[in-house]
């Protein structure tokens, strides 16, 4: 059970954004609760971006509403809940990141000692061990922690992070979503966007795939699954049948309805042998993003 009380954090309805003649978001709606982690994924100018810059506000609405926090993403107030990971987040290439977060902490007009815990506790929670030297000779991982930690010296409510993982090695990869999770864990409001599916599926509790400008689905990856995915039945046969693959001393037929696998008993019976096993492989969240992408291309 939750120590936290859940309240929505992120409303956004009807949001509507035009750049001239481009329509890069449609009509979206979507809002995200305390503690919990929200996907916005989608292919490149899907409109996720244009999405995260209208909630925090750096961006404004062509049409609809958003609400930060119970304010509005213009308000000044809404600074002191949010965090924001830009897609690129330059930093100063001559400062280290101690001296670059306690910049951001003073702006912020956090004291010291408070800021320093801060800084310790998310470097050291995201492994970057090196603290004095020039972000300039940094990795492109060390510095997306570096941009990170900035995300969190003010102790903002609400997290918004673009592509967080973008670019990264596996292992930070794996660092920083285990970190966005833990972030959640602690009453924190993350939404963010990617295309790393495979770490969307492991991380988010709820996900909206967004293609030209509007969410093709959205919901709990175990709802978008009932609605949109396909299950895959494995049927697995001691004798050979059509289209089957030898597996061991077995042979496996995919097929994805009961008819087909009532068919496929029959056929092996025919054959001389029987079905011998039956084991349904669900979608990934991969699968099912290609789906529901490819849908408007038919
Ligand atoms: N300032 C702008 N002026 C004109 N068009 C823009 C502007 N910003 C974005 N667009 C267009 O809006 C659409 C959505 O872009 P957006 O960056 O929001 O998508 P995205 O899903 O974040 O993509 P990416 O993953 O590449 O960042 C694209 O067609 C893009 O070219």
């Amino acid at each position: 059970m939750s120590l936290h009380e859940i309240s929505t954090m992120i409303t956004v309805e009807t949001v509507e954004k035009r750049y001239g003649d481009v329509r890069a978001v449609r009509d979206i709606d979507f809002s995200v609760d305390s503690g919990e982690v929200f996907g916005l994924v989608g292919p490149n100018g899907a409109g996720k971006t244009s999405t995260l810059k209208m909630i925090v506000g750096l961006v404004e609405p062509t049409a609809g509403h958003i609400t930060v926090n119970g304010l509005d993403p213009s308000d000044t107030g809404m600074r002191e809940t949010l965090g924001y990971l830009p897609e690129e987040s330059p930093l100063y290439d001559e400062m280290t990141p101690r001296s670059y977060l306690r910049f951001f902490a003073d702006l912020y007009g956090v004291p010291r000692p408070t800021a320093d815990e801060r800084i310790a506790r998310a470097l050291d929670r995201l492994e970057l061990d090196v603290r004095d030297r020039p972000v300039g000779d940094f990795s492109k991982g060390m510095k997306r922690k570096v941009a990170i930690a900035r995300s969190l010296v003010n102790d903002p409510d609400v997290l918004v992070y673009d592509e967080p993982a973008s670019g990264l090695d596996p292992a930070t990869t794996h660092t920083v979503v285990e970190f966005t999770r833990e972030l959640a864990e602690a009453g924190k409001t993350v939404l963010f966007s990617a295309h790393d599916l495979y770490h969307v599926e492991s991380v988010c509790d709820r996900v909206a795939i967004v293609r030209d400008g509007e969410i093709a689905a959205k919901g709990a990856i175990e709802e978008i699954r009932n609605r949109h995915g396909t299950v895959e039945y494995r049927v697995f046969t001691d004798v050979p049948l059509e289209a089957t693959t030898a597996v061991g001393d077995r042979w496996v037929t995919s097929v994805s309805s009961m008819d087909a696998v009532d068919r496929l008993r029959e056929r092996a019976n025919e054959a001389g042998g029987s079905v011998v096993d039956i084991r349904t492989r669900e979608s990934s969240l991969e699968e099912l993003f290609l789906e529901v992408t490819a849908d408007g291309d038919e």
